[in-house]
């Protein structure tokens, strides 16, 4: 299947959503199937909120954390479906105010270069001696997610576990060690190399 940019799509059924999300290349050899979790509307936002929210529930989290950007509306939707108020979002432009914030540095798989993740540390009282769970929209090689944690850690707070909507691949489970085995997701999808016709096929294992 095509998009309407004629891009190759790849299906997932995200918990009984379906997505189409266009295969990207990152490489002439190399794909990543693209989920921009901001343009797919609030319907969307809603039900993974509510999916979300019923496997994080258990872990009775007193916060949600979320790293920017696109794990900002993830936050936002699974605070929102768990009945809490306040969130914590993990920046990454370095505003004014966040001259002093703690800090952790990463790199993630659609962003290129090194980045750096900052707490403000206005926001630690919501977070030290807290229950925290970090969420956000992918995790593929797992830096964005291990920065998060070591960044909530660093905050003195207790994580009980991760949730993102898509795992993607499997290089995440080493990068995360023991923080992969409380991590819960909706769906997966693979990563992708080019076929002898020239479409993108699923590599094997990912
Ligand atoms: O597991 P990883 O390899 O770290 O990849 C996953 C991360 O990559 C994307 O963020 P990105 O760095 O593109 O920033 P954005 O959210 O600001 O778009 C995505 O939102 C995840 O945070």
């Amino acid at each position: 299947m095509t998009d309407q940019a004629g891009r190759q799509t790849w299906r997932v059924d995200v918990e009984g959503y379906p997505l189409d999300l266009p295969i990207v290349p990152i490489n002439p050899e190399f794909a990543i199937s693209l989920m921009m979790v901001i343009d797919l509307g609030v319907t969307f936002g809603e039900h993974i909120g509510k999916e979300l929210a019923r496997k994080i529930a258990p872990l009775q989290p007193d916060i949600i954390v979320g790293p920017a950007t696109l794990g900002i509306p993830v936050a936002i939707e699974v605070t929102r479906a768990l009945g809490l108020d306040d969130y914590v979002v993990l920046q990454k432009s370095p505003k004014l105010h966040l001259g002093d914030a703690l800090v952790q540095t990463l790199t993630s798989i659609t962003s290129k270069g090194e980045q750096r993740i900052l707490l403000d540390r206005a926001a630690i009282p919501l977070i030290e001696g807290k229950r925290v769970v970090v969420v956000d929209d992918v995790v593929a090689s797992g830096s964005s997610l291990k920065g998060a944690l070591d960044l909530v850690r660093q905050a003195g707070g207790n994580v009980v576990g991760a949730g993102v909507i898509l795992t993607e691949a499997q290089d995440w489970r080493e990068t995360l060690g023991a923080d992969a085995e409380t991590l819960v997701s909706l769906a997966h999808i693979p990563q992708f190399a080019p076929g002898a016709d020239g479409v993108w096929q699923p590599i094997p294992g990912t």
